[in-house]
């Protein structure tokens, strides 16, 4: 229902259209003049005057034409680009709507293809496609209704000929459904291959699999250059095969005229150029099966933008949500991430205000998982979440967000500079309210080492930065942004001592306001204060309490603490 309004053709678009629905019919009126001049010659009265008055009729034709043309190219270029911009814009604003699981589940070629290739194929059809295909429909049936009149049985043949594209054009597109939506699948498949293979360069090269995966992505290609081969070789024949039969009319056509002449049914006049008119209409069939076919194949590309449009959405209602206080609750809840594949089986617990609860557990035990349904980046299967008593699942993620800092083990980074990347947490910071955060995160003596200081640009995803500064720029981000829920996924046993004890001195001053904090602690040592300690096995609460109460209680804790220790 929505592609209806996104995709909706302007009056620049529509004015197009007819314009060149009236080119079709001025072009036809060529063939008057051709008449008139082949009539000229053969009557033998042909003057200056007559020559003047055919040239004067074949110049008026081709200006009123220029200026049709014109308006009309002009109109249909700004109309069609305007679709095309509104989809893009629309597209952009989708995917910000888009649940954050559907990414997971989907290539991430169907959503590059499908905001970028798509839409160009799309502007394509509206700005050349249909204004051409019209056109030519609209000049051939002229043609054909003026040989009628000419020749009946002439005119017949050629109409015969005209409709010999429904049959030709239904094999077409048959071609297209099938192959084209193969060559889609496999085009999705080249995209992400390519995507994944860039943005994993650095990791395949340092494991030496860069060759291995290459051969993934030349395969993918290897693949669609295959798909668009095959889709050429049974299309070509069609082609062929339409023309042979489109050819047949210039000799049936001269048969059926030329005894006409004969018997004196219609002047020589009119079997020249009769004879003639066969050799143009055959070529405007050419074109229009070729036209037609690609405006088909081009169309798979609306429907794939549709797709896009029409996907699901995040609940976005302007339902109010002001807790008064910040404690986190989990009561019952249950999530997969893969139908069938549970993750977070019947997890309650609460994370007290202004307390630091700690998540302890093995690796993949669910902890992350537990942070990201609380984000809202998933939504949990049954059970309720609530921050200070309000139930979350019927609120906007960005408003549940807008309460949330989150310093994750992936920190993202743009290519930015540093000062930007800091910024994004709270656009409207001061610098000197950033290089506070900074000195309290512990990267403002790195970020002053840096070339331009906090203007230095970060590279692509930051990788001019090492892991630990990545982190530290990550809890200067929370730091700045002040809210009162932090969420923090602590991995400071991948880091070299240095930057390990700069990150957990951050982590301490991040602690120090008083907030309501979930901690993922991958070292034990770390969160040996916390308020509450939850531990989770295999997406379960297993034991919770202090960390004095879990030793007494000899269970899990205690063996990962002795483990760790
Ligand atoms: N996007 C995803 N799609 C499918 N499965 C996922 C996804 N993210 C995580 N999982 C699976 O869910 C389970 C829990 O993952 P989770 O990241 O929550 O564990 P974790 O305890 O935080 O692990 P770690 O300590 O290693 O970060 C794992 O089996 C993981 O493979």
């Amino acid at each position: 229902m929505q592609t209806k309004a996104v995709m909706k053709k302007n009056p620049s678009f529509r004015l197009s259209i007819l314009l060149n629905l009236i080119e079709g019919l001025i072009s036809g009126c060529n063939f008057i003049a051709i008449y008139g001049a082949i009539q000229l010659l053969w009557s033998d009265s042909m003057d200056f005057k007559s020559i003047l008055i055919l040239t004067a009729f074949v110049a008026g034709i081709f200006i009123l034409r220029l200026i049709i043309y014109s308006v009309g190219y002009t109109k249909g270029q700004i109309g069609g680009a305007m679709v095309s911009k509104n989809i893009r814009l629309f597209l952009g604003d989708k995917l910000k709507r888009i649940p954050l699981s559907r990414f997971t589940k989907t290539q991430t070629g169907t959503y590059i293809n499908g905001t970028t290739a798509d839409v160009n194929n799309y502007e394509n059809i509206l700005t050349h496609k249909i204004g051409d295909i019209l056109k030519n429909i609209v000049l051939m049936l002229m043609v054909i209704v003026y040989i009628s009149t000419k020749h009946l049985p002439s005119g017949m043949v050629l109409l015969a000929a005209f409709l010999l594209l429904i049959p030709a054009l239904a094999l077409s597109f048959l071609c297209v459904r099938i192959y084209g939506n193969k060559k889609n699948i496999i085009s999705v498949e080249n995209v992400s291959s390519i995507t994944e293979y860039i943005t994993g360069i650095q990791t395949m090269r340092a494991y030496g699999f860069g060759g291995e995966k290459n051969k993934t992505v030349t395969n993918a290609m290897k693949d669609y250059s295959d798909i668009s081969f095959v889709y050429e070789l049974v299309v070509i024949p069609i082609g062929v095969g339409f023309n042979i039969l489109q050819w047949l009319t210039f000799p049936l056509v001269i048969l059926l005229s030329g005894r006409a002449c004969l018997q004196g049914v219609i002047p020589v006049a009119d079997f020249v150029m009769l004879s003639l008119i066969p050799l143009f209409i055959c070529r405007l069939n050419g074109t229009l099966f070729i036209d037609l076919t690609s405006y088909k194949n081009l169309m798979i590309s609306k429907k794939r933008i549709a797709d896009i449009i029409e996907e699901k959405e995040e609940i976005a209602n302007n339902n109010d949500f002001s807790p008064t206080s910040y404690e986190i609750e989990f009561d019952g809840v249950n999530f997969s991430y893969v139908e069938g594949e549970s993750v977070l089986k019947n997890i309650s617990f609460v994370a007290k205000d202004k307390k630091l609860t700690a998540i302890v557990g093995a690796s993949g035990s669910g902890k992350s998982t537990i942070l990201n349904l609380l984000s809202k980046y998933y939504t949990p299967h049954n059970g309720s979440i609530k921050i200070g008593g309000l139930p979350i699942d019927s609120i906007a993620s960005e408003k549940v967000l807008s309460y949330i800092s989150q310093v994750d083990q992936d920190v993202f980074l743009f290519n930015d500079s540093v000062k930007n990347n800091i910024r994004y947490a709270r656009p409207t910071a001061t610098d000197d309210e950033i290089i506070e955060a900074c000195k309290l995160a512990n990267c403002h003596d790195f970020i002053m080492n840096m070339p331009q200081g906090y203007d230095t640009p970060v590279g692509e995803n930051g990788n001019r930065l090492s892991g630990g500064e990545r982190q530290r720029l990550s809890i200067s981000r929370a730091i700045l942004k002040n809210s009162p829920i932090i969420l923090l996924d602590e991995a400071t046993a991948s880091l070299d001592i240095e930057n390990e004890l700069a990150v957990k001195q951050a982590i301490v001053n991040l602690l120090n306001a008083e907030r309501t904090v979930i901690m993922i602690a991958h070292t034990l040592s770390v969160i040996k204060n916390a308020d509450n300690i939850i531990v989770i096995d295999n997406g379960q609460v297993v034991e919770q309490g202090t960390h004095e109460e879990l030793l007494e209680n000899k269970e899990k804790y205690y063996s990962m603490w002795n483990v760790g220790e």
